[in-house]
């Protein structure tokens, strides 16, 4: 170490690594009870992620820090970060199985990212779990006897083709369902392919979540819910919320949460890489929300093509949600070409309050994570 210090300095440093050395004991602690709870939660069968809990606790020590001088929110960063860390422990010694006698669960691409995900959740809850892959179909009839769940989590371009084609005997009693990231025509496929139950799934989240700890998992009901209620039950012992939509509804949203997003982001890196962009003097320059911003656009040229093409061509619509953005950018690009200064603040004024109170709210959500951006830092 070459930074300068003193004798004084030194003798603190002390002091506080072996406060830091007692906060590891304190953590060792607190993560032997948190084991102790994932097991008893694992037999009585509860979601790893309780809100009420958390949030009782969260008001509790917020409002001793502040008696003990204490900023609230330091202890709430360090809990959530705990509390994250809770998520993974718990999973390790498994799940509560809701269905028994369910029969086998066969994952169709199962051996893609999305599927052994679920396959491992399924496995981690007791589930006898069979994948199928492309290579695999000459074993289905043995595979699919006696299923009591078909999930499909293949691309999006040859989800329906599938459905259609491959799954038209399944048995009345097992349950069809798919993954997929749109939502209507793969419903559609199931419920002409299959009489029995149906329910279409999306994740949203990537296949590198730690846990399925708060995260959304949407549900579109397709036929005979009552035979999969214990599928939903099961997805929520995992620790998501379930969000009940329309699959019209949530295929229009996603032309802008998925296809505008991704495809935005993808013309930024390319833009980036057309004007052949220095890097290293971006990164050195960066402002914590550019170095963020470069991260968001950085990560999705470290996923695969293939993913993101699926996606952003998956539905007709998203062409005009992405023209109608470019028609926007056209027009305001104009108002800076005309250097019409008032013009541009009446309309982020505009913007501004159709936003209304999500505008200062989204402000402060961004500030604890710039401020991890910042934390990140090491030199
Ligand atoms: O109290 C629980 O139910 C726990 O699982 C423990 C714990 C925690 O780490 O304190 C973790 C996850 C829950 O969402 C709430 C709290």
């Amino acid at each position: 170490m070459n930074e300068k210090t003193t004798e004084e300095l030194e003798k603190l440093r002390d002091l506080i690594d072996g406060v830091d050395q007692q906060l590891l004991h304190l953590l060792r602690k607190r993560l032997d009870l948190v084991a102790q709870v994932g097991a008893v939660k694992h037999s009585a069968g509860l979601p790893i992620y309780a809100p009420e809990r958390e949030a009782a606790m969260l008001a509790k020590r917020r409002a001793e820090a502040e008696t003990m001088g204490i900023q609230p929110q330091l202890i709430e960063d360090v809990l959530r970060r705990l509390m994250r860390e809770s998520y993974l422990n718990e999973k390790d010694v498994g799940f509560k199985q809701v269905k028994e006698q369910l029969g086998k669960i066969v994952i169709i691409g199962g051996k893609g990212q999305l599927g052994q995900l679920f396959a491992h959740m399924f496995s981690l809850s007791g589930y006898d779990v069979h994948l199928l892959d492309k290579n695999d179909w000459h074993m289905a009839e043995s595979l699919f006897d006696g299923a009591g769940l078909v999930l499909v989590t293949v691309p999006i371009s040859v989800t329906c083709e599938l459905i259609q084609e491959k799954l038209t005997k399944l048995s009345e009693h097992c349950i069809l369902a798919d993954l997929t990231s749109v939502k209507a025509a793969p419903l559609e496929a199931m419920l002409a392919a299959h009489k029995g139950p149906v329910v279409g799934l999306h994740p949203m989240f990537g296949p590198d979540v730690g846990s399925f700890a708060k995260q959304v998992v949407v549900v579109c009901h397709g036929r005979n819910a009552e035979a999969y209620g214990w599928l939903l039950e099961q997805i929520k012992i995992w620790g998501a919320r379930l969000v009940e939509a329309e699959a019209v509804k949530h295929d229009k949203a996603m032309q802008l949460v998925q296809a505008m997003r991704h495809f935005s982001t993808f013309v930024y890196g390319l833009n980036l890489c057309r004007e052949h962009a220095d890097m290293q003097s971006l990164l050195q320059f960066s402002s914590p929300i550019y170095r963020l911003e470069l991260a968001m656009v950085g990560r999705l040229f470290a996923q695969s093509p293939e993913l993101y093409a699926d996606i952003i061509f998956a539905q007709k619509g998203s062409l005009k949600a992405i023209s109608d953005y470019l028609a926007n950018y056209s027009e305001a690009l104009t108002v800076l070409e005309s250097g019409d200064r008032e013009e541009f603040i009446r309309r982020f004024r505009e913007v501004a309050q159709w936003f209304g109170e999500l505008a200062p709210q989204f402000q402060h959500e961004s500030r604890a994570m710039l401020q991890s951006v910042n934390d990140l830092k090491s030199h």
